[in-house]
This record gives C-alpha cells, sequence and structure tokens, in this order.
C-alpha cells in the first residue's frame, strides 16, 4: 500500500513565543501534520513540552493531526494525558517501555494512532511481533535530543529494510523519518521508502515556510 508523502515540521525549531501562529502559518504553507516533540530530560538530554501545550493547540484551532513524537521514561502514565489533549499519532521508543505491546495497546486502547520509534543504534527486532498494532514505524536519522543536526546516512539502509518489512506485512504502516530532512536529502529519503518526513530546522529555519516546503515536493516528485 502506498501513502500520500506527508511533511511533518517538527515545533521543536519553531518561535515558542508565538506557537500558534507558527502552527498556522506552516500548515497555511502546506504541511500535512505537525510534529510534537516530548522530552523529559531523562530518556533525553532535553527538556521540552507537554500535553497543555498539545491542547493549546487544539483550543487554538489547529485541526491537523498533531504526531507527538515521546522521548519519555516511562511513557504508559503520559498517554492518556496526550490522547485528551488532542494528540492523533503517539509514537514512543521501546527502550521507553518495558511492555512495548502493552503500551501500544494503551495508545490504541486511547483513541489514537500508535507507533515505535528507532534510535540509529535501536536493532529492529523490536517489530517481530508487534507490526500488527502499528500506524507508523519513525526511524530517527539523529540520535533524539536536538533539532539542527545533520542526517546519519546509516538511516537510508534503515529505511529500505523496514520498507520491506511494512510492504512485506501487508499492514498499512506509515514510514516516517526523523533528524536532519532538508531539501537536498529529501529525495533520497523518499527513494529509500519514507511517506513521512519530518523537519524542523530546515522549514523554521527559513523565512519563506511554503517556498521551502514546495522546494521539498519538488524534490521528492523527482523520484517519482
Ligand atoms: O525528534 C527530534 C529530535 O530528537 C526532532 O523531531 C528532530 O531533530 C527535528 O529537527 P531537525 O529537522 O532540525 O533535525
Ligand atoms: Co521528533
Amino acid at each position: 500500500m502506498k501513502n500520500e508523502n506527508w511533511i511533518a515540521p517538527s515545533i521543536l525549531s519553531a518561535n515558542f513565543a508565538k506557537l500558534g501562529e507558527e502552527v498556522d502559518n506552516v500548515l497555511k504553507a502546506g504541511a500535512d501534520i505537525v510534529h510534537f516533540d516530548v522530552m523529559d530530560n531523562h530518556f533525553v538530554p532535553n527538556l521540552t513540552i507537554g500535553p497543555l501545550v498539545c491542547e493549546a493547540l487544539r483550543k487554538h484551532g489547529v485541526t491537523a493531526p498533531i504526531d507527538v513524537h515521546l522521548m519519555v521514561e516511562p511513557v504508559d502514565r503520559i498517554v492518556p494525558d496526550f490522547a485528551k489533549a488532542g494528540a492523533s499519532y503517539i509514537t514512543f521508543h521501546p527502550e521507553g517501555s518495558v511492555h512495548i505491546d502493552r503500551t501500544l495497546q494503551l495508545i490504541k486502547d486511547c483513541g489514537c494512532k500508535a507507533g515505535l520509534v528507532f534510535n540509529p543504534g535501536t536493532p529492529l527486532s523490536h517489530l517481530d511481533y508487534v507490526m500488527d498494532k502499528l500506524d507508523m514505524i519513525l526511524l530517527m536519522s539523529v540520535n533524539p535530543g536536538f533539532g539542527g543536526q545533520s542526517f546519519l546516512p546509516s538511516a537510508l539502509g534503515k529505511l529500505r529494510e523496514v520498507r520491506k518489512r511494512i510492504d512485506d506485512s501487508g499492514f498499512n504502516i506509515r514510514l516516517e523519518i526523523d533528524g536532519g530532512v532538508n531539501g537536498a536529502n529529501i529525495g533520497a529519503i523518499k527513494a529509500a521508502g519514507a511517506d513521512t518526513f519530518v523537519a524542523g530546522s530546515a522549514i523554521f529555519g527559513k523565512p519563506d515556510y511554503k517556498a521551502i516546503i514546495d522546494e521539498m515536493r519538488a524534490e521528492m516528485a523527482k523520484v517519482g
């Protein structure tokens, strides 16, 4: 199954002093989904935003899907709060949950779409036995914790491997890439099998969000 390509700006690189406006502008510029990075200063060495901010974006009027990337440990106790706050997708790292099948089920029972996230060095064996519970697989192409890092080329081979696993499974699972994505590498990333592209600094670091999103789509179109 072939999914539409989604561009997912990471609000980690947005101007937090005017976050609602930033999200409105990036969606108006053609983004498909809002990537929401949650860091706890424990699982990763940085501290960002929680359910209150997600709820505030919904109250502000954001109707696009919100893609909550949990970089926290433990995972389970924060899941219902994010579901109530309006999360659409909730993804988590297997290292943050002792019982990954239970956490995936919890996310789905809360009414959200569920996904697993793989750090560059995390083996794909965590996919075994849970493919039927996944709506998304997120591959990190940087080590998590900060925006603005460079794309690790090892992610391309891993993307191809996961693309094959998804296609062989027959399930409709989105394949998302996160870290160092920009206009220069998005074509190769798409060719390797991704259909959901997180980009933080590459979008919010530019003055014209529509121009960079259009450029990303044009680069993707070149690879078909
Ligand atoms: O999860 C993340 C970091 O842990 C961010 O989503 C990611 O780094 C996006 O930022 P950039 O596109 O600037 O690399
Ligand atoms: Co992220």
